[in-house]
C-alpha cells in the first residue's frame, strides 16, 4: 500500500506540491507564449491592414480570439493550480475493484490534477469520489456512464491541509467525517458562505449528485445545509453536464442582495463562475414590463409587523391558497366561454355572420385569449376580401380591427383581475386605485393572468433554476414559475422559517404544483450548538430535528427595566464580543425601525446597519432585521427587544425563530420588563 504512515503521507504531500509548482510553471510559460503570439498577431494586422482582404481579416480575428480564449483558460487553470497548492486534497480512499488485486489510492480534492502518467487528485465530483461520501470501510461501488463499478474500500483517510501544510490527518474506519465535521462546525464564521466539500454528509451527497430529478424540493430544518447543498449541486451539475450547461445558463432566485453576496463565494471556490441571480421582485417588475408600481415582499412583511390589520391579512391569506389558484383557473375558463359575444359585422358591403367569427375565435384556442383577436381579425378581413374581390381601404380595415376586440367584454388585464373578484363574490378583496401601488399579494396573480391571457416572456435560456426560501412563495407564484421556466429546478426552504405565515407554502403544497417533483427532507442541523438548537425548539417545535452533538454556552435571556438599559446591555454584549475572538456578530431586531433606533442609540461606528437596500454582507458587527438575516449566520447573535409586547403574533414568532437560528455558537436575548411568551 502506498503512503501508509503519516511520514510517508507528508513526503507525498511535498511531492504533489512540487508537481503542482512545475505545472504552474508550465502554464506560465504557455500564457507567456500566447501573449507574445497575440501581440505579434495584433501588430501584424495593424501593419498589414491595407493589404488584407475581408477573408484575411476574419481569419486573423478568429485566430486572435482563439489565442485569447486559450490564454484565458490557461489563466483559469493556473488559478486552480495555485489553489490546489494550498490544499491539494482533503480525502483518500483505497479501493480494490472486484476481481482485481491492485489497490488504487484515490486522493480527492476540490479540483482534479494529473501528471503525464496518472491522475494524482480526483475532483470531488468525479464518479469515483462519490464513494468517499457514501461508504465506510468495506463494500463500495460507484456509478459510471458505463455501469456500476463495485469493489472494496480498504482505507479511508481525511486530511486538513492549509497553506500547503498538513495540520492533521485522521484515519476513520467507522464514521468518517465526525471529528473533522466537529472541527469545521466549531470554527468561526466570516462574511462569505464556505464550501463544505470535505465534510459533505451521505444524505446531502445524495441530493447533490441527483442527476435525474426534474424538480428537487429540499425541505430542511434551520442550518441543515440546504443552501450549501444547493450550491454544491449546481457545481456538480456544471461538472457532470459540462458539455450542455455552463454557469450563465443557471438562475438563482434569491431573497435579497445581501444573501446573494453572502453565497457569492461558494461556486468560485469550487472552480465555477458566478451564477446569474435575481430577486423575485425584479422578476415581477420584468414580467409586468415595469408598468405597475407594486409593494415589495419586504414591504408586505413590514406592514404585517407594524399593523396587524385583519383585512390585509385576509386578502393575503385568500390569495396565497391553492384554492385561489383553482379559482383563477376556473375564472379563465368562464371568460373564455362567456365573455366573447360576437355580432355580425357589415363592412365593404359584406356581412360577416357572427357564427363565422365565433368559429374562428374557438379555432385559435391554443393562442392566449387576448392575443386571439388579431388572428380572428385577419380571418375576417380575408373573408371580406374574398367576397368583394378587391383590396380593402384603410377605413374598412380599421373598422374590423376595432370591432373584433370590442366583442370581448374587457380587454385589460387589470380590469379582468378586478372582475375576477366580483365573479367570486368578494370584490372587497381587491384594493387598488389608479396611481397607487398594487398590494404584493396581487402582483403574481396579475402576472399569472397576463401570462395566461397574453402569453409568456421566454426564459428558455435558463437550463436550471434554483429557488431558495421556497416557503415564502405562494401557489400562484409557483404556477407562474412553472410556466416561465421550463427547465430542471432545485427548490429549497423551511416552513418553520416563513416570514409571512399567512402566505407560506410547504414542501407538500409545492409538490402539488410540480407533481414530477421529488421531496427530500433534512433533519440534522449543523449550524448551531446543541443548546441553541434546543432553545429554538421552544419557539417553533419540530420533533424530528436532530441537533449536532456540539456543545456550547446555554443561551442567555436577560431582562431589564427600560429600553435605555437594554441599549446599554447591547453595548456590553458588543464589548464582550470584541474580546471573544469570534469574527461575526448579528444583532437582530424585529423591524427595520427598531434596528435604526438601536443603531442611532448605540452610536458605535463599528456596528454596520443592514437595510433592504444593502448589497453586501460585511464581517464584524451587523445590526439588522430577522427578515434580512434569513439565510445568514453569525458566531454570536443578540436579539434585543424580546419582550411580550414586541413578540406576540404568529409573524413575530417566525421572526424570533429565524433570529435565534442564525446563531452558531452564542445567543443572547434581551427584553424590557416581561419576556415574550414564545421564550422558554
Ligand atoms: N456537511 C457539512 N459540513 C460542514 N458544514 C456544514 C455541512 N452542512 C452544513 N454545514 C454548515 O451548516 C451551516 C448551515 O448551512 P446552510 O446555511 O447551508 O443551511 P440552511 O439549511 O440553508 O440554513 P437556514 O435555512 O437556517 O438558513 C453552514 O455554516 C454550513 O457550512
Amino acid at each position: 500500500m502506498i503512503n501508509s504512515t503519516e511520514r510517508e503521507e507528508r513526503e507525498y504531500l511535498e511531492e504533489i506540491k512540487e508537481k503542482l509548482i512545475l505545472a504552474i510553471k508550465r502554464v506560465d510559460d504557455s500564457v507567456r507564449q500566447y501573449s507574445t503570439e497575440l501581440r505579434q498577431s495584433k501588430q501584424y494586422i495593424y501593419e498589414n491592414q491595407s493589404g488584407m482582404d475581408e477573408a484575411d481579416m476574419v481569419a486573423s480575428e478568429q485566430s486572435i480570439n482563439r489565442m485569447a480564449f486559450t490564454g484565458e483558460s490557461a489563466v483559469s487553470k493556473k488559478r486552480k493550480l495555485i489553489k490546489l497548492g494550498q490544499s491539494p486534497y482533503f480525502g483518500r480512499i483505497d479501493f480494490v475493484q472486484k476481481n482485481e488485486s491492485d489497490t488504487s489510492a484515490i486522493y480527492i480534492g476540490i479540483y482534479s490534477f494529473a501528471d503525464e502518467r496518472s491522475n494524482l487528485v480526483y475532483d470531488w465530483r468525479a464518479p469515483i469520489s462519490s464513494m468517499f461520501y457514501d461508504f465506510e470501510l468495506g463494500e463500495g461501488w460507484y456509478k459510471t456512464p458505463g455501469g456500476i463499478v463495485s469493489g472494496e474500500i480498504v482505507l479511508k483517510r481525511q486530511y486538513k491541509i492549509r497553506e500547503g501544510n498538513m495540520e492533521f490527518m485522521i484515519e476513520n474506519d467507522v464514521n468518517i467525517h465526525d471529528d473533522v465535521l466537529q472541527k469545521e462546525l466549531s470554527k468561526s464564521s466570516d462574511d462569505k458562505m464556505k464550501n463544505i466539500v470535505a465534510t459533505i454528509q451521505r444524505d446531502q451527497n445524495a441530493v447533490i449528485r441527483n442527476e435525474t430529478s426534474p424538480v428537487m424540493i429540499i425541505q430542511g430544518v434551520a442550518g441543515s445545509g440546504k443552501t450549501s447543498i444547493a450550491l454544491h449541486r449546481i457545481a456538480f451539475l456544471l461538472y457532470r453536464f459540462r458539455e450542455e450547461i455552463s454557469s450563465k445558463d443557471i438562475l438563482i432566485i434569491s431573497p435579497n442582495k445581501v444573501f446573494a453576496d453572502y453565497i457569492s463565494n461558494v461556486l468560485p471556490e469550487l472552480g465555477e463562475e458566478q451564477i446569474p441571480e435575481m430577486g423575485i421582485d425584479e422578476l415581477a417588475a420584468e414580467l409586468l414590463d415595469n408598468k405597475f408600481q407594486f409593494q415589495t415582499f419586504f414591504e408586505q412583511v413590514y406592514t404585517l409587523l407594524e399593523h396587524h390589520d385583519a383585512g390585509f391579512i385576509e386578502r393575503i391569506k385568500f390569495k396565497s391558497s391553492f384554492e385561489f389558484l383553482g379559482k383563477l383557473n376556473r375564472y379563465l375558463i368562464h371568460i373564455e366561454n362567456n365573455y366573447f359575444e360576437p355580432t355580425e359585422i357589415r363592412v365593404a358591403g359584406t356581412v360577416v355572420p357572427f357564427p363565422f367569427i365565433m368559429e374562428k375565435f374557438k379555432a385559435y384556442y391554443r393562442i392566449p385569449l387576448l392575443k386571439r383577436f388579431a388572428e380572428v381579425t385577419k380571418d375576417v378581413l380575408q373573408f371580406v376580401r374574398n367576397n368583394v374581390q378587391r383590396k380593402l381601404s384603410g377605413g374598412e380595415k380599421n373598422k374590423v380591427w376595432e370591432a373584433i376586440p370590442a366583442m370581448f367584454k374587457m380587454n385589460n388585464i387589470l380590469d379582468l383581475y378586478r372582475d375576477f373578484f366580483k365573479w367570486v363574490g368578494r370584490p372587497e378583496l381587491f384594493r387598488f386605485h389608479h396611481g397607487e401601488a398594487l398590494e404584493y399579494a396581487d402582483v403574481f396573480p396579475l402576472i399569472y393572468f397576463k401570462i395566461r391571457l397574453e402569453g409568456l416572456k421566454s426564459y428558455d435560456h435558463v437550463k436550471h433554476l434554483l429557488i431558495d426560501e421556497m416557503q415564502d412563495y405562494t401557489a400562484v407564484q409557483y404556477a407562474v414559475i412553472s410556466r416561465l421556466f421550463n427547465c430542471k429546478k432545485t427548490i429549497l426552504g423551511d416552513v418553520s422559517q416563513k416570514v409571512n405565515p399567512y402566505s407560506a407554502s410547504s414542501a407538500e403544497a409545492i409538490e402539488d404544483v410540480f407533481p414530477q417533483g421529488e421531496v427530500v427532507r433534512l433533519f440534522r442541523s449543523y449550524r448551531s450548538t446543541w443548546e441553541i438548537t434546543a432553545f429554538a425548539q421552544h419557539i417553533s417545535p419540530n420533533p424530528n430535528i436532530i441537533p449536532m452533538e456540539r456543545h456550547g454556552d446555554a443561551p442567555v435571556m436577560k431582562g431589564v427595566d427600560s429600553n435605555a438599559a437594554e441599549v446599554e446591555e447591547v453595548r456590553n454584549c458588543i464589548k464582550r464580543f470584541k474580546e471573544s475572538g469570534y469574527r461575526s456578530m448579528g444583532i437582530i431586531c424585529k423591524t427595520q425601525e427598531q434596528a435604526a433606533f438601536l443603531h442611532h442609540e448605540l452610536k458605535m461606528s463599528e456596528v454596520h446597519l443592514l437595510s433592504v437596500d444593502s448589497t453586501v454582507f460585511k464581517e464584524g458587527i451587523i445590526l439588522t432585521t430577522a427578515h434580512l438575516a434569513k439565510g445568514l449566520e453569525f458566531d454570536e447573535v443578540v436579539v434585543p427587544f424580546a419582550s411580550i409586547r414586541n413578540y406576540h403574533t404568529d409573524v413575530d414568532r417566525s421572526m424570533l425563530y429565524i433570529a435565534c437560528t442564525r446563531a452558531m455558537h452564542q445567543l443572547t436575548l434581551l427584553f424590557t420588563k416581561e419576556k415574550s411568551s414564545f421564550l422558554p
